[in-house]
């Protein structure tokens, strides 16, 4: 659907392991594409509701097994969607989201081991073909992103995972992006900050949405 500028709205979400730059770029993008006239909403999960930053606070602090740790994520994205998302888009607005539903199947898929044909299945359930238009993702060796993380911030419940949880992790977004090609975008992370900018810059070139 378009608004009276004749926007449509468009959905991006940002990806990659804690520490890969995501958050570095996203500000910057929101006032790239304001001073193109797209009205932006910056979003990120679990989160982005009353209800959802709730429950973010128990998902990274709270010890819980896996199923729940997994439903408490669709949980708030099922909120973060019927409140944020689809009123977002539906007025035509951009969409940036730190972290979606591959982040699900990359930590609780990959990273605990958790039975990836039930998250299709949550998957399926919470966003009823919902998935983002596009999606950035910030490849980089774990070793690098500890390495930029290191004594940043008191480590939640996943960054204080080992750096073989982190490659799995990895991997998980490695074969989502496999699954869709046609949303994702890989970034090379370990370049500098420019030189990833411009590579972000170029793909929404690309697509006409910059
Ligand atoms: N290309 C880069 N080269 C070197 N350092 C970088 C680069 N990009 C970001 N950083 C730095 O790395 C740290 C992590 O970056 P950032 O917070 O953007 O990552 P993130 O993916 O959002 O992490 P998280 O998911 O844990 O919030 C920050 O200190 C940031 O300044
Ligand atoms: C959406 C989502 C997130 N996570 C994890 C990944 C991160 O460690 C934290 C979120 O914190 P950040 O500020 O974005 O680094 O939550 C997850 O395990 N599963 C998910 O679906």
């Amino acid at each position: 659907m378009s608004n009276t500028a004749g926007h449509t709205g468009v959905f991006i979400s940002f990806e990659g392991i804690d520490g890969a730059g995501k958050s570095t770029h996203i500000d910057t993008l929101a006032a790239r594409l304001r001073s193109a006239g797209r009205d932006v909403v910056l979003t990120r999960e679990p989160g982005g509701t009353a209800l959802a930053e709730r429950l973010r606070e128990l998902v990274l602090h709270q010890p819980m097994d896996p199923l729940t740790e997994s439903l408490l994520i669709f949980a708030a994205r099922r909120d973060h969607l019927q409140q944020v998302i689809e009123p977002a888009l539906a007025a035509g607005r951009v969409v940036l989201c730190d972290r979606f539903t591959d982040a699900t199947f990359a930590y609780q898929g990959a990273g605990r081991g958790f039975d990836t044909a039930q998250l299709e299945q949550l998957e399926r359930w919470v966003q009823q073909g919902r998935q983002p238009d596009l999606t950035f993702w910030f490849d980089l060796p774990p070793e690098v992103a500890a390495e930029r993380l290191s004594g940043a911030r008191v480590p939640d419940r996943f960054e204080q995972q080992p750096a073989e949880f982190f490659r799995r992790v990895n991997d998980g977004y490695r074969a989502r992006a496999q699954t869709h090609p046609q949303r994702f975008i890989r970034l090379d992370a370990s370049q500098q900050r420019d030189a990833v900018w411009a590579d972000l810059e170029a793909a929404l070139t690309r697509r006409g949405l910059l």
